[in-house]
This record gives structure tokens, C-alpha cells and sequence, in this order.
């Protein structure tokens, strides 16, 4: 990987993902639904977990509760160490861009755009100096396994692999301590969701993220150092 990468990934002090005790309900009805009851979790850097679970076991809430975009109502999620809960919005907001990278189960890319540009348009934002952030940015689409002139194609001109493996580059250009993935597998093939995840397997070690895989596909779980499974909003 890229000495650039790994230099802007040891400014951080990693210690990865930690959920004490979270709780979550959402409206329903007069009443609430719990869709998380008292879950625990911790994810080392460079460690690969899967969680897995039948449909409306708490899946979904349980990485949006990590990516912190859902407050907990009870419970802390800390991200390097850092209380996501104690943080005022734009903290949170700016843990989420430097700390978390996210890559949802169908790829949201920008349909005007080429693979290389949908990882500047990050390093844009952040006001980065645009030749470096390309030098970057075409590394990383190599290291994921998009090359030459795939790099410029938009997203109708590639696969649902190739598009999946965009995501995950533009995932990874923040150099994020943690790493959640949601159904990356879905709307590929078998083979194709294979290869997937052993790109996952990779960058995990590679980056030393602490990555937080779900899915429904059990065949795919052995590439993952760890399986929980969630079960009516419990994880096990
Ligand atoms: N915004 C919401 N408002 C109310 N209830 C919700 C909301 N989102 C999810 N739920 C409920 O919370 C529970 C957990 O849902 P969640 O989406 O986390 O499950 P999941 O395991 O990800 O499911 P799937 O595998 O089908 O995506 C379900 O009972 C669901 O109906």
C-alpha cells in the first residue's frame, strides 16, 4: 500500500470501534420498537468482523448506531476512544469525515462522474491540493483493483463489482480508523461477492482498519476473523 496512505493513517491514535451497552428504539405506534437491547462490541484495528442475522434483527441500526448517524438511547459508541455521544454535532460530523469510512449496500456514486473524480471530489472538499490527491486517488483504485482506463469511466460504464470496489476506494481515501459495511455482496454474484470480500479481508489488514461487515450470505463469513450474530436486536 501507499506510503502516503499509512503515513496519513499513523497521524491517528487508533484503538478502532467500541459499542457499551447500546440501546436503541424507534417509534412505533404508541409504543417503541427496540431494535438494538443492550448490545456490546469491540473491533480492534486490522480486524475483520462479520455480523449476520436473519432480516430486522438489528443489522442496519447497528451500523448506523457505530457510523454514528443514530443516537443510542442508552449506551456509548466510542470511535478511537473517542465518545461519539459526548460530542457536539459538528464534532461528531467531523469524527465521522476523518475516523469512519462507510460503504452502503448499493453503491451511491455519482453518476456524472468518472471513478478517479468520485474519490477527489472528497479530497476537494477538504481542501486538498488536487495533484497529490489524484496521485492518491489512482493509487487506491489500483489497490483495489481497478486499473488504467477503468479509472475514467463512470459508473454506467462499470460492473456492479467494479462499482462496489469504487465504493470502497472512496471509503478508504480518508484513511478511516474504522471501516462499516453494509451487504456489500448483494447485488453481485457469487463469485463476484467473494471476491469482495476478500478485498475486504485485505484492506483490513492493509490499512489496519477495524471493519464491521453485514450480511446475510453465511458462505462468505469465512474470510472474517470473527461472525456475531444478531438475533431480535441481541448480539451473540
Ligand atoms: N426508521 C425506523 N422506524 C421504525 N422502525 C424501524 C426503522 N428502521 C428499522 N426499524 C425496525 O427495527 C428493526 C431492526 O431493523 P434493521 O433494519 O436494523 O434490521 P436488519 O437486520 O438490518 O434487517 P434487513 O436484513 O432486512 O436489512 C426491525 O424490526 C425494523 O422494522
Amino acid at each position: 500500500m501507499t506510503t502516503a496512505l499509512t503515513d496519513r493513517a499513523s497521524l491517528h491514535t487508533r484503538s478502532g470501534l467500541a459499542l457499551h451497552g447500546v440501546t436503541l428504539t424507534y417509534p412505533d405506534g404508541e409504543q417503541r420498537l427496540t431494535a438494538l437491547d443492550d448490545v456490546s462490541l469491540q473491533v480492534a484495528p486490522g480486524e475483520f468482523v462479520a455480523v449476520a442475522g436473519p432480516s430486522g434483527s438489528g443489522k442496519s441500526s447497528l451500523l448506523a448506531v457505530a457510523a454514528t448517524l443514530l443516537t443510542p438511547d442508552r449506551g456509548q459508541v466510542l470511535i478511537d476512544g473517542q465518545d461519539a455521544g459526548a460530542l457536539s454535532s459538528a464534532a461528531r460530523t467531523a469524527l465521522r469525515r476523518e475516523r469512519l469510512g462507510i460503504v452502503f449496500q448499493q453503491s451511491n456514486l455519482l453518476a456524472s462522474l468518472t471513478a478517479v473524480e468520485q474519490l477527489l471530489v472528497l479530497a476537494h472538499l477538504r481542501g486538498e491540493r488536487p495533484s497529490a490527491a489524484r496521485v492518491r486517488a489512482e493509487q487506491l483504485l489500483a489497490s483495489v483493483g481497478l486499473t488504467g482506463p477503468k479509472q475514467q469511466r463512470r459508473p454506467h460504464q462499470l460492473s456492479g463489482g467494479e462499482r462496489q470496489r469504487v465504493n470502497i476506494a472512496r471509503a478508504l481515501f480518508g484513511s478511516p480508523s474504522v471501516l462499516l459495511v453494509d451487504e456489500p455482496t448483494s447485488a453481485l454474484d457469487h463469485e463476484r461477492g467473494r471476491q469482495i470480500v476478500e478485498l475486504l479481508a485485505e484492506v483490513t489488514r492493509e490499512h489496519r482498519t477495524a471493519t464491521v461487515m453485514v450480511t446475510h450470505d453465511r458462505e462468505l463469513l469465512d474470510r472474517t476473523d470473527r461472525v456475531l450474530e444478531m438475533q431480535d436486536g441481541r448480539l451473540e
